[in-house]
């Protein structure tokens, strides 16, 4: 029968250090029960990757988090993308799709790239500075908010506003519970920032409002959908670059691969997504009884994925613990995978190359002048404070 475990992967222990307990996930079996919230759960490649490609047996609309939306009241008015089946996901997934196109991509390249430059050149010359906060939760700051066409006014609330969104996915823990404290303005700002009269013209936001008019859709679907740039679109590229910097600090040796050929950054960027995935966790239901590796999964069952587990799975990865920017790309689930795959991951990919490219021709060598400070959340890899220093060229 499957293993039972009484691991909590959502403890402030666990939290603190997921990788540590990865390995006694992945070899108690393909599936296993962890008792302390009745759920499956699957931390190896192979199944991670199948549960995620099989959306109609392993579903998306009844919650991606711990609370199945059959049984309770979500905890904000589900995502139209994120938290939705076929055949709606697929009409809002094709509706952002052209408006996160490549094209719009190749479009804002030239200016983002100068951001980074000029950013960098800061803190090269600075020499000592804190990767988390002067540079993971400033660089995306400067290109996403504007490229949205957010207003002005209390764009800080865009953090906090993700913190809970991803502790949200968890169970209601006091990790979940202290980010809500003193932060209901931070949800009221995201309601008001979504709004069609608070978008600029020219931002992803407003395009939005025109494609869902233009679709024929329900016109509260647009602040909802606008709602899931400012939700997914902030934390997870702060702490990606901020991880990218973790990487390239330990790895000496990787860093001045990169510095010989700045060409390798998306590469370096996509590595550092596989090796410490900032988005460790998922869930899924299940729509009928499934047999995964001789476990029947009853209908209706939650289903925890581990993503982070997955991408360092050493029955699919050589030396799966080794940051090696030379790996062959891609392939990891860090973005998920299937028809929920990050709609944003050219978004993440260009602002994480553009940083990785930037120190690799500024800088001859970066080194942690510090032990990390983990920022605890139910599902996202966070760090609020990384100490480097770097040296010029
Ligand atoms: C390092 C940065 C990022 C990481 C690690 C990341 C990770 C992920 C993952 C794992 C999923 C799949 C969720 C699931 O299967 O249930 C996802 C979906 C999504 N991401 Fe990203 N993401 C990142 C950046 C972004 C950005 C910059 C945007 C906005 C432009 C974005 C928007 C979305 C949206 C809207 C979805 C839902 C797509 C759907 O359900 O069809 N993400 N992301
Ligand atoms: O649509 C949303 O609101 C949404 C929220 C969070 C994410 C995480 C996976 C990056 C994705 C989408």
């Amino acid at each position: 029968s499957v293993p039972h475990l009484t691991v909590d992967p959502f403890d402030e222990e666990f939290l603190a250090d997921p990788f540590a307990h990865h390995g006694r996930l992945r070899d108690a079996g393909p599936v296993v029960w962890l008792e302390k919230y009745q759920v499956y759960a699957m931390a190896r490649f192979e199944e991670v990757q199948a549960a995620l490609r099989d959306h109609e047996t392993f579903c998306s609309a009844r919650g991606v988090g711990l609370a199945d939306f059959a049984k309770e009241e979500p905890f904000r008015a589900p995502s139209l993308l994120l938290e939705t089946d076929p055949p709606l996901h697929s009409q809002t997934r094709k509706l952002m799709s052209r408006i996160v196109s490549l094209k719009a991509l190749k479009e804002l390249r030239p200016l983002w790239q100068e951001k980074a430059q000029a950013l960098v050149a800061s803190l090269v010359e600075r020499g000592r500075f804190d990767a988390a906060t002067d540079l993971g939760e400033v660089f995306p700051m400067q290109v996403f908010p504007d490229t949205i066409g957010l207003m002005d006014e209390g764009r800080e609330k865009l953090i906090e506003y993700a913190t809970i969104v991803f502790n949200g996915f968890g169970p209601r823990n006091r990790v979940f519970e202290q980010s809500l404290i003193g932060k209901e303005d931070s949800i009221a700002w995201v309601e008001e920032a979504c709004k069609r009269e608070n978008l600029k013209p020219g931002g992803w936001g407003m395009a939005v409002y025109d494609a869902v008019t233009e679709a024929g859709l329900p016109p509260d679907y647009a602040p909802r959908l606008v709602r899931s740039f400012l939700s997914a679109g902030v934390d997870t590229t702060v702490n990606g670059i901020s991880h990218l910097m973790l990487a390239l600090g330990k790895y000496p040796q990787e860093f001045s691969k990169l510095c010989a050929d700045p060409k390798l950054a998306t590469r370096a960027f996509e590595e550092s997504l596989r090796w410490d995935s900032t988005v460790q966790t998922f869930f899924r239901t299940a729509t009928r009884d499934v047999d995964v590796a001789g476990t029947t999964i009853p209908e209706g069952a939650k289903v925890l994925l581990f993503l982070a587990s997955a991408n360092r799975d050493p029955r699919k990865w050589d030396g799966p613990d080794e940051f090696r920017i030379e790996r062959p790309a891609g392939g990891h689930v860090g973005f998920g995978f299937g028809i929920h795959q990050c709609l944003g991951q050219m978004v993440a990919r260009l602002e994480g190359e553009l940083i990785a490219a930037e120190f690799a021709r500024q800088a001859s060598s970066i080194r942690i002048a510090g032990e990390p400070v983990r920022r605890l959340n139910n599902t996202l890899w966070a760090i609020s404070s990384l100490p480097v220093e770097v040296a010029g060229k």
